[in-house]
């Protein structure tokens, strides 16, 4: 790929970004470039991933062709601020924030600018993230390929419609820290019975990258696994039966809800 891209903030979700197309040889890391606030991060950045940082948003906004908003939600509106009248036309801006929408950043920007609402989540880092990208209506087919193809080059992406935007973040956003509670609670209960953390670690997250894989390459439905591991009178009925009992699955239900309600309100500046 032959664009510049450019991070404003470069924490978790940009790094894990970044290395992510570091490692695919998307691009080479001389166009990559980004920002962030402490000098710390600046001087981690360089190092870790040889890219060009600095503090300089402006510059950063002026050389970009594809420009993330890698930064907090509640700092969007001061950053667009700052940037507004440096991007240029042509330049696609993709933001990662959960509840800020398309509409948003053009009425912030205050022209028609070409964005890209995007939920893309830290795996991304081992090259398996899961992104949902959505584009407004100035951004062209081509354009909104260069930006699938970086999306791509970390993990797996998909385009849907704005209005489901609000909900992805509970389906892939922020739903691997749910995944990690669970194996970090498989793992402390492998310990309790003896086990060395490190393999606990090793055997809780094989499981579930095993089940997953399982869901996606199989294509049978995932009641239809479960069953398949259910002997009956067996071990593991045991164990499905009392997570029933405890209301696993709609705990689950409750927290993925809380999710989408909490980006509702943040798309409505709440
Ligand atoms: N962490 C995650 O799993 C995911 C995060 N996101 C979104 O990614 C965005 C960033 O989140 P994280 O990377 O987790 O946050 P973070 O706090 O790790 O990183 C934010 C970065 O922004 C920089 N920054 C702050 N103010 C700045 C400014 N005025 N100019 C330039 N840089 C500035 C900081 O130095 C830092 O490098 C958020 O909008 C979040 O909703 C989206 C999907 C997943
Ligand atoms: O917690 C958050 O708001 C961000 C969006 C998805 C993951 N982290």
């Amino acid at each position: 790929m032959d664009k510049k891209i450019g991070f404003i903030g470069c924490g978790q979700m940009g790094q894990a970004m970044i290395q992510g197309m570091i490692d695919a040889k998307l691009l080479k890391a001389e166009s990559i470039a980004a920002t962030a606030l402490s000098d710390e991060t600046i001087d981690f950045v360089s190092d870790e991933y040889g890219i060009h940082i600095s503090n300089d948003n402006k510059q950063l906004a002026r050389e970009s062709d594809l420009l993330f908003l890698a930064i907090k939600p509640y700092i969007y509106h001061g950053v667009i601020q700052e940037i507004k009248d440096e991007v240029p036309p042509d330049t696609v801006i993709v933001t990662i924030a959960a509840g800020i929408t398309l509409d948003a950043i053009k009425e912030a920007f205050g022209r028609n600018v070409k964005v890209i609402r995007s939920m893309p989540n830290t795996p991304s880092l081992v090259g398996a993230g899961m992104s949902v990208l959505c584009p407004n209506d100035f951004v062209t087919e081509e354009e909104l390929a260069d930006v699938m193809e970086v999306f791509e080059s970390f993990g797996e992406a998909e385009i849907i419609e704005e209005k489901l935007m609000d909900a992805v973040p509970a389906i892939s956003g922020s739903s691997p820290a749910f995944v990690y509670m669970f194996i970090e609670a498989m793992a402390d209960t492998a310990v309790q019975q003896g086990f060395p953390r490190d393999k606990a670690y090793k055997i809780a997250s094989q499981a579930v990258q095993g089940a997953a894989k399982m869901v996606k390459e199989t294509g049978r439905h995932p009641g239809e696994l479960k069953d398949a591991v259910c002997t009956p009178g067996g071990v593991t009925i045991a164990g499905v039966t009392e997570l029933e009992h405890s209301g696993m699955r709609s705990s689950i239900i409750q927290a993925m809800e809380a999710c989408t309600k909490k980006s509702r309100e943040l798309s409505k500046g709440e």
